[in-house]
């Protein structure tokens, strides 16, 4: 390769002579129509419109990522590197003075030993966890800046999403959220319908993404991140786990998206020959430095200048991987070649050696043109918001997706069966009670159990609820799809109200059973308290799972909190030492829901039957006398009235998910991987 060859990785129109704007949208030009089936068994014929690609296409300008010098230092606890180190921190470079270049057009992979930074290198070209890094990144000519963030797609190595979603509601609900405003819902429905094609998914769309292959949920990871039609695409380990017909298909598919324009940036572990070979280019990584940068056909012959040589027959791959996981003497020799005989642009020695040849050029920082002749202003003006779409429509939509994904996992048939089986049973235990004095004690049994077994249930529910979510909200998240806020409300409206209808079923079979109160009015009473406690219980698990970083933990201080409110509430030891008893009293919501239901279920005038006089105090003269219901209070210490409790209660709701909220923004959970 002589030094014209070298700076053709420098300047686009070197490397691609037809060098121009992206074609249309839709690559053959044509409009395809698709049939979309509504909710409602109507459908709906969409295409893409010609405003809807001329908008489409304009988020997508071709982008080249240049960076410079790009180190990476963080600071780790000293006991994790050393444990008898008396040190706090010691600094770890986890990247080295990179440079490089990466063109539209291109599909470039990081390869190198597990740790060696790859994923760092990844993240901190995408413009993600930024602290400790020093060093330039262009995006054309233009400095990384936030506001970038939509041009450009993160392909996690996991595949996070709510798994009970079908490939097309999940594409669907990314695509209304993510997609700008300005666009109709037609065409980002028919934006969807074109993701589905081109990824290659039609057959699987309508089927619950727990149920589909590996590949297939990969394909659908890749295509949430489409949706957008970005410009960079960064893949974090693509392969793994997919076998090798799958990982080639992906490979076709990323091939696909680069001839439209896009710089494909993906690390990779160990790639097949032919995916190797497939690459534009190669960097090769070890200990966060560079080893070598450049075609993957030249590898071998750079290695084998310094007598590294493959043996015929083997995977290159293969070959160049086992050459950095050999010993650190070569790793330093090869990282030490790499630093003698690498090129900087603009400064190609007229004679260069044997091995420089093999290498492309690192950019300076000083390239006049680290642009490409898409070139547009990649910094949106102030009229493009921060969000693609506003809090209002951001919550209709996360608050449709919270009641299907809530809606499928309460309504299945066991918690129907199992809240139907305990109301029953609850009723059959507490079968018709006489209203006669001795049922006084059975009566408060009840209403304890009422208001304890939702709770408790739903509290723990709760717990689970963010830990089990948080993945796929970060991850949302962190490509700017919405505010968390919007995700909360949406969340909170959308579940109460589902949460809600297996105990208010419990309610009407066990009540009647049991025969509380003959009073309507008192039954959807006492139905209000006891959701109201459910719904403070269901905050509380959700200000824990929020709160604590580890779901052990989480349970355990659930379990801790529950059995202590419940003994501070006073319904086990009748003489709690007085202070435990005072704050018990404020703290134990258990007891507000507890004392109103006692005043409500002996409320409304009903004539009891006295029998020995043990509980209520006008039958220990009148033993086969009667008495008001009202007076079956006197035996218990039920505290503030009905109203207040209820003001207590709602009170508590509010704070703790309130609290929950905070704890979800201002908690970080993330393990501080870099
Ligand atoms: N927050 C952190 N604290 C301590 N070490 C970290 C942190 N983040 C990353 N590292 C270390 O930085 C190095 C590079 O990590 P990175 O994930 O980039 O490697 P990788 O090449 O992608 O590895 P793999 O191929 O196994 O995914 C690793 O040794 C990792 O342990």
């Amino acid at each position: 390769m002589d030094s014209e060859d070298q700076s053709a990785y420098i300047n686009p129109s070197y490397i691609d002579p037809t060098y121009e704007r992206p074609p249309a949208y839709t690559p053959n030009g044509q409009h395809k129509v698709y049939t979309i089936e509504m909710r409602d068994g109507d459908t709906l014929q969409t295409q893409m419109s010609i405003e809807g690609e001329q908008i489409m296409a304009a988020q997508s300008p071709r982008i080249t990522v240049t960076f410079h010098n790009v180190s990476k230092v963080i600071n780790v606890p000293a006991k994790m590197i050393d444990p008898s180190s008396k040190e706090r921190f010691i600094q770890r470079t986890l990247l080295d003075k990179l440079s490089g270049q990466i063109l539209p057009r291109q599909i470039v992979a990081l390869m190198g030993p597990s740790g060696c930074g790859k994923t760092t290198l990844l993240n901190t070209l995408a413009g993600r966890a930024l602290s400790g890094v020093t060093g330039n990144v262009w995006y054309n000519n233009q400095l990384y800046d936030r506001a970038m963030k939509r041009k450009l797609a993160y392909v996690l190595q996991q595949d996070l999403f709510f798994e009970n979603l079908t490939v097309k509601q999940q594409l669907t609900y990314t695509a209304l959220l993510r997609l700008p405003n300005h666009l109709s819902r037609k065409d980002k429905l028919a934006q969807v319908e074109i993701i589905i094609d081109q990824l290659r998914i039609r057959k699987c769309a309508n089927t619950p993404i727990m149920l589909i292959s590996g590949g297939e949920k990969k394909r659908v990871n890749i295509g949430t991140e489409l949706l957008t039609n970005p410009s960079v695409i960064f893949l974090d380990e693509p392969t793994s786990g997919l076998d090798s017909t799958s990982a080639v298909s992906l490979m076709d598919v990323l091939r696909e998206l680069a001839m439209q324009g896009k710089t494909i940036i993906t690390s990779i572990h160990q790639p097949s020959s032919q995916i190797f070979q497939s690459f534009d280019q190669l960097i090769l990584l070890a200990d966060g430095k560079g080893i070598f940068m450049g075609r993957p056909s030249n590898a071998l012959a750079y290695f084998s200048t310094m007598n590294y040589n493959c043996p015929s027959q083997y995977n290159p791959a293969d070959y160049v991987m086992d050459l950095v996981n050999q010993d650190m003497k070569i790793r330093e020799e090869l990282k030490e070649a790499y630093l003698q005989h690498r090129i900087i642009s603009g400064q190609i020695p007229s004679q260069l050696s044997e091995s420089s040849r093999y290498l492309m050029a690192e950019p300076s920082g000083k390239e006049s043109d680290l642009t490409n002749p898409d070139n547009v202003n990649l910094i949106p003006d102030g009229r493009e918001g921060k969000w693609p779409i506003g809090f209002l429509p951001q919550m209709l939509i996360l608050y449709s997706r919270s009641f299907r994904l809530t809606g499928k996992a309460q309504f299945t048939a066991l918690n129907l069966i199992q809240s139907i089986a305990l109301a029953v049973i609850s009723g059959l235990c507490w079968l018709r009670m006489e209203f006669r004095e001795d049922t006084i004690p059975d009566r408060s049994s009840f209403i304890f159990f009422l208001m304890t077994f939702w709770p408790l249930h739903t509290l723990m529910m709760g717990l689970l609820s963010f830990p089990f979510e948080r993945g796929v909200i970060e991850k949302e998240r962190a490509s700017g799809a919405f505010r968390l806020s919007a995700y909360f409300v949406a969340k909170s409206l959308a579940e109460a109200p589902l949460k809600l209808v297996l105990p208010t079923i419990f309610l009407i079979i066990s009540y009647w059973m049991a025969r509380i109160n003959n009073n309507f009015g008192i039954f959807l009473a006492i139905l209000v308290f006891q959701l109201l406690s459910i719904l403070v219980a269901e905050s509380l698990g959700l200000l824990l799972g929020a709160a604590l970083k580890n779901l052990h933990h989480a349970i355990t201080a659930a379990t801790v909190l529950l059995i202590t409110l419940m003994l501070v509430g006073g319904f086990f030891v009748r003489n709690l030492p007085h202070w435990l008893g005072v704050w018990g009293k404020w703290f134990s919501f258990f007891k507000y829901a507890y004392n109103a239901c006692l005043q409500l279920q002996f409320k409304g005038g009903q004539v009891y039957q006295c029998v020995d006089g043990s509980y209520v105090i006008s039958c220990r003269n009148n033993p086969n006398g009667t008495f008001i219901s009202n007076e079956a209070l006197q035996y218990f210490d039920y505290g503030i009235n009905i109203g207040l409790n209820f003001l207590v209660l709602f009170g508590m709701f509010v704070c703790f998910r309130f609290c929950a909220y905070l704890a979800l923004r201002f908690v970080n959970t993330s393990s501080g991987r870099t």
